[in-house]
């Protein structure tokens, strides 16, 4: 919790400290291990080394957590004065992770075999691990990210070996790390912003991306209790708070409102705040349900007031951030709809995450595992076939223990779209550990393609095809790091050939894309879009927002019809699994 304040640095320091020399002790050991003649003596010996690293590995979890939940805590001058000892420390874990990667990859297959699975509990969280350390560094010890910055060697290196042990392909760019970009002077007249609530998301979402936004300025904030908005508003320094979100609405300096409140509130608040005239960014899922979402963006309240900025109505945009970052234009780039055969998303939250008195488990404010990851996974398939679901044909959940029965942990759903294809998605509130990453993965029927496309001479009567398979590692925050894997088999065949011909010539062509910023894309159409690699997905959702506001081109947005279609799938899902859909308010505005 960022409340336990510094506490949080000293505790990382100490467990990093201790873990660095576990860690140190097990290279030796297992160097000279890797030294012996094989004996089931020898791979014991090693099983209980790399576990012992795993366990230590294990103990530095909820120090990291509570270092990259702490935020912008700010570090006493004396506890600065430690960091460059902590970045020893902190680097000095990761080369010798590296090097226990390597030493143990280099072993015999058979003896590699043996060891796998405790090599895998090494592998498998230090990347994660890393990035909360550099996530806190990053905001509280800027003057010292660099230092850090050369974990992104080890890294690598690491990234390489999970693909060795496990075949888990990420493209990592170092770019990446930088997450807190500096403040930019502001216009003349920025947009002001206010935000509905002190929630956690808040920071990440719009108080960081709003520092480097020449054109948007943070004013204000309300909670339910005025002194936890002080204390928010004093942490991250906004100028002003008021007394409640109402007070917020009815200000007629505020031009557009961040509306982070649990997803049962989400209909009515912006239904109050569109009328006040505001704009809003909306936090994801956008409503409760279908029917809030037909009334919210389909049928717009008549006679609405014009906000002082806006040159028409306001504007309303669902917070599906992960859709605004060039990656997922990059993706969508490689795939045809109308061809997709079938599609998988998925997304887990590693277990100690949310306690069971989170938001995510109350049925009342909108909780659900299918609300608040099948946000994600859901409209991930409504734009990989650019359509709705026809039927979900079936969805599978489970509870957590000791919450409400209508609220679903976790969830398996399987859909049939209009092109024939599936759908499918899961997700997960109580994930283990290594299944971190979100993924989608696509797989086309074949399509006919340009010959000159793909290099190829035809002869009279033929055609080529391409399969194609992609896959997309971390969808959902590609800031942090991502890859797209794209293989394509390709076959030339006489044209109207059935399908088991075999083909004249055949062959295999495989990519791994990544992209940080639009120019990276190489897509027309964004090249003149502003970004840095470090942008977040957040910063770039925010710079579509204040274009929309201000009545530019927005070469990425996510219409009211998506966030329609979104909560369409989720009910479809509720439905299927027998479960309730959340509930639909009927209040007037
Ligand atoms: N885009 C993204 O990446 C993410 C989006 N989200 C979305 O943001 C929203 C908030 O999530 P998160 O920040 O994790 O949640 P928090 O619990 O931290 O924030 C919810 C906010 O709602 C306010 N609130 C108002 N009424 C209630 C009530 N009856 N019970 C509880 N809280 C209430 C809280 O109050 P107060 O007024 O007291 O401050 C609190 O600040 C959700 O819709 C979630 O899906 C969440 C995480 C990531
Ligand atoms: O990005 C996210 O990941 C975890 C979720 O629970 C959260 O609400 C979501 O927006």
């Amino acid at each position: 919790s960022p409340l336990a304040g510094v506490q949080v640095f000293n505790n990382a320091v100490s467990a990093f400290s201790k873990a660095e020399s576990v860690v140190q002790q097990q290279h030796d050991q297992i160097s000279r291990l890797a030294k012996e003649a094989p004996s089931e003596a020898k791979t014991v010996e090693m099983q209980k080394c790399l576990l012992a690293v795993s366990q230590s590995l294990s103990g530095l979890i909820d120090p990291a957590l509570a270092l990259g939940n702490a935020g912008s805590t700010p570090l006493s001058k004396d506890q600065l004065s430690y960091v460059p000892e902590f970045s020893q420390s902190f680097l000095s874990l990761y080369f010798n992770i590296e090097a226990i990667g390597k030493i143990v990859t280099g072993l015999k297959k058979d003896q590699l075999a043996q060891v796998q699975p405790e090599l895998e509990l090494i592998l498998s969280p230090a990347v994660p691990l890393a990035r909360l350390v550099l996530a806190f560094i990053n905001v509280s010890a800027s003057a010292h990210a660099e230092a850090f910055l050369s974990v992104s060697h080890p890294l690598r290196n690491i990234y390489a070996l999970l693909k060795l042990v496990v075949d888990l392909d990420v493209k990592l760019g170092l770019e990446i790390f930088i997450s807190n970009p500096s403040p930019v002077p502001k216009t003349s007249k920025p947009l002001s912003f206010g935000i509905l609530g002190a929630a956690d998301i808040a920071p990440a979402a719009i108080i960081l991306p709003a520092k480097s936004h020449p054109d948007v300025v943070l004013q204000t904030v309300a909670a339910r209790d005025l002194a936890k908005a002080t204390t928010y508003a004093q942490k991250h320094g906004i100028p002003d708070v008021a007394k409640t979100y109402q007070d917020i609405l009815d200000d007629p300096n505020i031009d557009c409102v961040y509306i982070p409140l649990p997803n049962g509130l989400h209909y009515i608040w912006a239904q109050r705040a569109l009328k006040a005239g505001k704009h809003v960014l909306l936090e994801k899922p956008s409503v409760n349900n279908s029917t809030e979402a037909e009334r919210l963006f389909l049928s717009p309240a008549p006679g609405l007031p014009r906000s002082p900025s806006s040159h028409s109505q306001p504007v309303l945009l669902e917070a599906t951030h992960s859709l605004f970052h060039p990656a997922w234009a990059l993706f969508m780039s490689h795939i045809t709809p109308s061809a997709v055969a079938s599609a998988k998303s998925s997304l887990w939250v590693p277990r100690w995450f949310f306690g069971a008195d989170n938001i995510r488990f109350n049925f009342d404010l909108g909780g659900g595992a299918l609300m608040d990851l099948g946000a994600y996974t859901a409209s991930a398939l409504t734009h990989i076939f650019d359509a709705v679901a026809e039927e979900c044909v079936s969805c599978e959940t489970s509870t957590h223990p000791g919450t409400d029965p209508r609220v679903d942990r976790c969830f398996h759903a399987r859909y049939r779209f209009p092109n024939g294809g599936v759908g499918e998605m899961e997700g997960d509130f109580k994930a283990p550990l290594l299944k971190f990453s979100p993924e989608i993965y696509v797989t086309h029927k074949p399509v006919v393609v340009d010959a000159a496309e793909v290099d190829t001479k035809l002869r009279q009567g033929e055609e080529v095809l391409r399969t194609r398979e992609i896959r997309f590692t971390n969808y959902v925050l590609p800031s942090a790091f991502h890859s797209i894997t794209v293989h394509d088999q390709f076959a030339v065949r006489e044209k109207g050939a059935s399908q088991g011909t075999s083909p004249r010539k055949s062959w295999k062509k495989s990519k791994t894309l990544k992209a940080y910023t639009w120019r990276e894309t190489g897509l027309s159409g964004f090249d003149t879009q502003p970004g840095e690699p470090h942008w977040s997905t957040y910063r770039n959702q925010l710079e579509q927002f204040v274009n929309k506001v201000r009545g530019r081109d927005t070469p990425q947005w996510i219409d009211g019809k998506d966030s329609v279609n979104t909560m369409r799938m989720i009910d479809m899902a509720y439905t299927a699994a027998k479960l309730p859909l959340r509930p639909t308010c009927e209040e007037q505005v």
